[in-house]
């Protein structure tokens, strides 16, 4: 993770956009397994319809069957839509009502519901699906219990009528449920993952950006930057004499003054910038869209702020950094030979004096 706000502008993946993407895939890929399903449940129905003399029976279900097939063909044509799970569900819908009306083979079309159950939950999730299923639920009593009809030539007794609007019901309730702790499971999942990445490129003691993470922040800048030729300005800061400060006054109190320092540089770069614990006392600031003279001035204004931090402690702590200022662009060398240019200056400033800034 990048500190604070400091990830926003870098352009990396959104997990968010990432979940809807699968999530799509995974309905478009349920969509594809129904109409296979439907296929040849509609394929076996029009065989057993033709075996029966049922001429008009038969047409009709090899028709279905050669819709169901060219959408299948025009689904995996066009690839994944959100379109595709709406297409799907309204063709179910109509086989199923045809079903419905008619009885299908030998009065078994009321069966189709049931595999509508599962299928409407795994093409729209449990709380669209349930509403779905519940209006077809509504819909199916209706063409059941209705006196006459329009339309139904079916003939279901009420007994089976009234088993099937109780099964279609507990299957619905339960298929959502599963479905419903399914969901959970996956954004726990999601949640978990989230922690992990989040831990795995964050220094635990400052909370900023870690060493493996600033190395993945920069190859992505160079990566863009060949494409935008931008500049973008490294900074290397050392806090100096921090063994002493160690020594001196515990490793306790260095902590402190570490993340008391990790605040200041957060606090005064811009949301696009990513700060890093680059080592032990060691800072890293990746700064996109800056030349060598403005990170110049950025590292002269955190010198100071860092300096300031001295009187903050009882009593007084000589608190001060040195930075070495590098800058890269389009057709600048490898951020390794940047980083070594950065890493150079810094140790120029060191031998200067510390507490200062060499960008040149
Ligand atoms: N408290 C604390 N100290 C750390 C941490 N990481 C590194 N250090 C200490 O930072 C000190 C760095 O010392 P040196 O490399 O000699 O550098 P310096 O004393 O700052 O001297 P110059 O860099 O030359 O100014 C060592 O004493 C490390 O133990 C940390 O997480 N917490």
């Amino acid at each position: 993770m990048i500190s604070g706000n400091n990830s926003q502008n870098s352009g990396f993946r959104d997990p968010v956009q990432e979940a809807h993407q699968i999530e799509l895939r995974r309905r478009v890929q349920a969509s594809g397994y129904m109409l296979i399903f439907s296929l040849a449940i509609t394929g076996a129905m029009a065989v057993i319809a033709l075996s029966g003399g049922d001429l008009w029976q038969a047409t009709t279900l090899f028709a279905v069957g050669g819709l169901i097939l060219c959408a299948y063909i025009s689904i995996n044509l066009m690839g994944p839509s959100p379109k595709t799970p709406l297409l799907v569900g309204a063709l179910l819908l109509v086989l199923y009502f045809y079903l419905l009306l008619s009885g299908g083979v030998n009065n078994t079309g009321l069966m189709w519901a049931v595999m509508l159950v599962p299928g409407f939950i795994n093409l729209y999730g449990h709380k669209h699906g349930v509403a779905a299923l519940l209006a077809i639920g509504g819909a199916t009593a209706l063409v059941l219990f209705y006196p006459n009809f329009p339309g139904l030539t079916a003939d279901y007794d009420t007994a089976y009528r009234v088993r099937f609007i109780a099964v279609f019901g507990s299957l619905t309730a339960l298929t959502a449920l599963l479905d419903s702790s399914r969901h959970q499971t996956q954004q726990l999942l999601h949640r978990l993952t989230q922690e992990l990445e989040s831990h795995a490129s964050t220094d635990a003691l400052t909370g900023l950006a870690n060493r493996r993470e600033a190395y993945r922040a920069m190859n992505e800048l160079e990566r863009r930057n060949r494409h935008l030729s931008g500049r973008y300005t490294v900074l290397i800061g050392d806090l100096d004499n921090f063994k002493t400060i160690n020594d001196t006054y515990g490793h306790a109190f260095g902590d402190r003054v570490l993340q008391d320092v990790a605040e200041v540089l957060r606090g005064n770069t811009r949301a696009g910038d990513i700060v890093a614990r680059w080592g032990g006392e060691e800072f890293l600031l990746l700064l996109p869209n800056t030349d060598l003279q403005g990170g110049g001035k950025l590292a002269e204004k955190l010198r100071g702020k860092v300096e300031a931090l001295s009187d903050q402690y009882d009593p007084p702590v000589q608190i001060s950094i040195s930075f070495g200022v590098a800058e890269g662009g389009p057709s600048s060398s490898t951020h390794g030979q940047l980083l070594a240019e950065a890493d150079a200056r810094m140790y120029r400033a060191k031998e200067g004096g510390r507490n200062q800034v060499v960008a040149l």
